[in-house]
């Protein structure tokens, strides 16, 4: 029997047959997901809030989480600087232990936090041991339950994260603006935006509109921007066919173009390159990326869950930028002719470091010659 310091047990069972039992805490509900591993250290309120996690359970391989508390919510001009949307977008959350907070700045636990948006927790797990499985096996659904008993799991895995379209949750249904103050406006495709990406643009001085995934390209060119960013974003790219569609079109305007992470993927199948689902994806924030345009090896954020899985995937007219050394998957590239620069891992590292901020001076100014 183990004790378990909420008062209530919890599950976690994968899509193989595995269960493991542990404590619950959170929310008492259960919820089903994409079972993925972070092996990030800190920044659990930006990773939990990061609406590219839409739709998985996260387990966190650091074995004590919660020790810093969740901090009140502060913004500039709109956007947060401590959380990365305005909620939980995990569906469940899988650690060794869970702790309550010892800092000065928290407003509440982790345990309260989840409690108060509807998640499932669970602790007293070995979460190496679910890597190990996840790491062999691939990434698989499983079914999280805190203070319940789980009796008959596989009801709840329907449903095939593959096939759903996330962006649906995620995605703003109306325009959004945070201003700026250097006369540039530039369009943000917004499929589940990190506010760290807004931040980093909105420190570069540029009025951000922020407008629903699925904008055409008319509709955007609206807007007269001067570049426009297709950001971070849930799921499986391949099922965003509209917005593939509209990258395409924009190509046309010959606009600075931006794309990070489900950006760089929508940028990669607009152009005729393919990007494919990898075993267990990249989440993490300290994953090796190489500049080959300078031979620099560069320490970043990352949080995907396919990729370009090779060079024979670039779209054509496309040169390699950044890859990844550890299992040579493709990390960015820029277009031949036209003003396109993609990053398959996260430049505003939140959580992370900031080795590679500069790909969004980069950018500025290409926006600045577009002036
Ligand atoms: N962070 C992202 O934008 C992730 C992109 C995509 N959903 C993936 O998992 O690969």
């Amino acid at each position: 029997m183990i004790y378990c310091k909420r008062g209530y047990k919890g599950y976690l069972y994968l899509e193989d047959g595995t269960l493991i039992e542990g404590c619950g805490f959170g929310a008492r509900t259960i919820r089903a997901g994409e079972v993925v591993f972070t092996t990030s250290m800190n920044g659990y309120p930006e990773s939990l809030t990061d609406p590219s996690y839409r739709g998985q359970i996260l387990v966190i391989t650091h074995p004590l989480v919660g020790n810093y508390g969740v901090p009140e919510k502060q913004r500039v001009e709109g956007i947060l600087t401590n959380f990365e949307s305005e909620e939980i977008q995990v569906e469940g959350l899988v650690v060794a232990e869970e702790t309550d907070p010892f800092k000065w700045n928290s407003s509440k636990s982790l345990h309260e936090w989840l409690a108060s948006e509807g998640i499932p927790g669970i602790s007293d797990v070995d979460t190496r041991s679910i890597v190990k499985k996840v790491r062999s096996h691939g990434v698989m659904m499983g079914v999280i339950a805190s203070g319940y008993e789980l009796e008959d799991p596989r009801k709840y895995l329907e449903k095939k994260y593959d096939e759903i379209d996330f962006t649906q949750f995620t995605s703003p249904k109306a325009p959004i603006v945070h201003l700026g103050n250097s006369g540039e406006t530039i369009v943000l495709v917004d499929c589940g935006i990190k506010h760290g990406i807004l931040y980093q643009l909105h420190l570069r001085g540029f009025t951000i509109v922020r407008v629903p995934c699925k904008f055409t390209a008319d509709k955007i060119m609206d807007y007269y921007p001067k570049g426009i960013v297709f950001g971070n974003g849930p799921g499986n790219p391949n099922l965003l066919q509209d917005v593939i569609k509209n990258f395409k079109d924009l190509t046309e305007y010959k606009i600075p173009i931006l794309g990070i992470c489900l950006g760089h993927q929508v940028a990669t199948l607009a152009l005729g390159g393919k990007v494919k689902k990898m075993k267990f994806g990249h989440r993490a924030i300290n994953k090796p990326v190489i500049d080959v345009t300078t031979n620099k090896c560069y320490i970043t954020t990352h949080n995907h869950g396919y990729g370009i899985l090779s060079k024979e995937d670039l779209p054509q007219n496309t040169k390699l930028w950044f890859y990844n050394p550890d299992d040579s998957t493709i990390e960015g590239w820029m277009h031949e002719k036209l003003p396109i620069i993609t990053t398959q891992f996260h430049p505003e590292a939140r959580p992370g470091p900031w080795d590679v901020t500069w790909v969004f001076d980069k950018f500025k100014k290409m926006v600045s010659r577009n002036a």
